[in-house]
């Protein structure tokens, strides 16, 4: 598998890089960041994956959401996937919240989607394979997060491989693509209508179907425009409590859905996958 670096650049003591890479998932090149934070030659060091929104490419978190410091000081690889396959061979959407930039951490089924839209087995399968093969990395030490579409991805995924990534965060994510309008449409589009194809893409339908995890963080903004349509932290909050799951849900008082809000709780979140690592 050959890796091509894009771009390195010194911060914190570390490496921050952009990396490209032929994805036989997704059939297309495909682009993600990696921050390695200072460390000894030969040290092998923990990994958290980071999930992006709706619209987002790798580039999104790493310009706006400030995990650096933290990660340096707390010896992270910190992993940023683009969010779909690109390109004017891939099929898109007119819409932002589906095709290009909105590949819902879901394998698509449906045509003409299913060639390229393999998010799910490129974020579980093939990245982790080229980081433990480029990269300082303990695989046997992984975290997962992400925010809104990408706290959905982090959250289904983490369930789904609890022996793979001890740790869970999201901010803003949505809990039940089942039940919100940007989830129905992607199930929809990408998986078809039966809904109990939907159900291993739904935080808490996985949980209800028996998944479990250790512990879970979330933050929620309360100024957050899509709280109320997309994101129904409560769902979440009634999955974990039937299931016995050890949920902290902070409410952040003024907090909206932007990297400003992100940006403000992701050391927090950091030190928080750092000690499950
Ligand atoms: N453009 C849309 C909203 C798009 C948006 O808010 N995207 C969020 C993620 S939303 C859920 O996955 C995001 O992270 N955007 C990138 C950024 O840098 O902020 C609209 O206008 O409603």
């Amino acid at each position: 598998m050959t890796l091509e670096t894009q771009s390195t650049i010194m911060a914190f003591g570390g490496s921050q890089g952009v990396y490209r890479h032929l994805s036989a998932e997704t059939k297309t090149d495909m682009s993600f960041a990696v921050f390695v934070p200072p460390h000894e030659e030969g040290v092998k060091l923990p990994v958290i994956w980071y999930l992006s929104g709706l619209t987002c490419t790798h580039a999104n978190v790493m310009e706006k959401g400030e995990y650096r410091r933290a990660c340096a000081e707390l010896g992270l690889i910190f992993v940023a996937p683009d969010t779909s396959p690109r390109g004017d061979n891939v099929p898109d959407d007119d819409g932002y919240d589906f095709g290009q930039g909105a590949g819902f951490y879901v394998d698509a089924i449906r045509h003409p989607w299913a060639a390229n839209f393999r998010m799910r087995s490129y974020i579980e399968q093939e990245l982790p394979q080229i980081i433990a093969a480029h990269f300082p990395a303990d695989m046997s030490r992984q975290g997962i997060m992400g925010h809104s579409m990408g706290g959905h991805g982090a959250l289904t995924i983490g369930l789904r491989h609890p022996d793979t990534y001890k740790s869970i965060s999201a901010f803003a994510p949505i809990v039940s693509p089942i039940n919100c309008p940007w989830g129905q449409k992607a199930l929809s589009g990408y998986i078809g209508d039966d809904p109990v194809l939907w159900r291993e893409y739904d935080a808490c339908a996985l949980i209800a179907d028996g998944a479990r995890t250790g512990a879970l963080l979330v933050d929620q903004g309360t100024a957050d425009n899509f709280l109320a349509d997309q994101l129904k932290p409560e769902l979440l909050t009634a999955a974990c409590r039937d299931a016995g799951i050890d949920l902290t849900l902070n409410m952040r008082d003024g907090y909206d859905h932007s990297y400003y809000f992100i940006s403000t709780f992701m050391a927090e979140h950091l030190r928080w996958h750092a000690a499950r690592l």
